[in-house]
């Protein structure tokens, strides 16, 4: 696979300053005007998905590795990052990130460097974005929803690194669509233990014990800070599939 560098949208190309695809198909404020060219927004909609799932239907087994847009360099999170990015690369899996910076991309520079296939699925923010260097196969989507269908279509597993809101959409649409039996449930693991084990305890002791969720839900989660452990896991499922 080579990086593409000219398809797909490219982020702040031909649209108003400021705004996005997703904003103007989902902010119902402002000028109504949008709403009467909804329809054809459809058309782009079908196209991400025609463009997304033919790239990448090629893809072999692979993790998507999430994380916080804003880990330095220099945060340990970062040297995590890369270890899972290098790990899941030497195990065979191609690594799929959202293709930002941060936690992205340590994932993206460990498996790269690794000699793996290390993919980015940017999103067009409303500020000037691209993929990391370390992404070897990149696609730039509009729609977060589209691009979010393409994790979990194209994925045999999910690595959570700390990170914040972005990270906790995806972590917990994962956990969705597997506790209402959308997709088969597939290995999440939460890397990190000092940053998740204050939400798998709030989890426990208010979710569970309320009983809004139950035991299972949790125990789709295996929250470690041991790489190798994280592909042990990784490497059952791939095997067991
Ligand atoms: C914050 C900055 C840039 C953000 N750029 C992103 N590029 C790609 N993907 C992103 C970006 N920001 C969030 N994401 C997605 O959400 C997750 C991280 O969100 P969090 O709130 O930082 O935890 C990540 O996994 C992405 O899929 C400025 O440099």
């Amino acid at each position: 696979m080579t990086r593409r560098s000219s398809g797909g949208p490219r982020p702040t190309e031909n649209r108003p300053e400021g705004s996005t695809n997703d904003q103007r198909l989902l902010d119902s404020r402002g000028s109504g005007d949008w709403v009467h060219t909804d329809p054809w927004r459809v058309l782009k909609i079908q196209a991400e998905f025609v463009e997304g799932f033919n790239d990448l239907a090629e893809v072999g087994p692979a993790i998507s590795v999430f994380g916080s847009a804003r880990t330095p360099v220099e945060n340990p999170s970062y040297a995590l990052g890369e270890k899972v990015g290098a790990a899941l690369a030497n195990a065979g899996f191609a690594v799929i990130t959202g293709g930002g910076p941060g936690a992205m991309e340590a994932a993206n520079k460990g498996a790269n460097e690794a000699g793996g296939q290390s993919i980015g699925l940017g999103i067009e923010l409303p500020w000037e974005s691209s993929l990391n260097p370390y992404v070897t196969f990149g696609l730039n989507f509009r729609y977060f929803f589209v691009r979010k269908t393409m994790f979990v279509k194209y994925s045999q597993g999910y690595v959570v690194l700390p990170g914040g809101l972005g990270t906790l959409d995806e972590l917990f649409e994962a956990m969705t669509l597997a506790q209402t039996q959308k997709i088969t449930q597939f290995p999440i693991v939460l890397m990190g233990v000092e940053h998740w084990s204050g939400l798998i305890d709030w989890m426990s002791q208010s979710m569970l014990s309320d009983a809004r969720i139950k035991a299972s839900d949790i125990e789709m989660l295996t929250l470690t800070d041991d790489v190798d452990e994280m592909v042990e896991l990784m490497v059952r499922a791939r095997d067991a599939r």
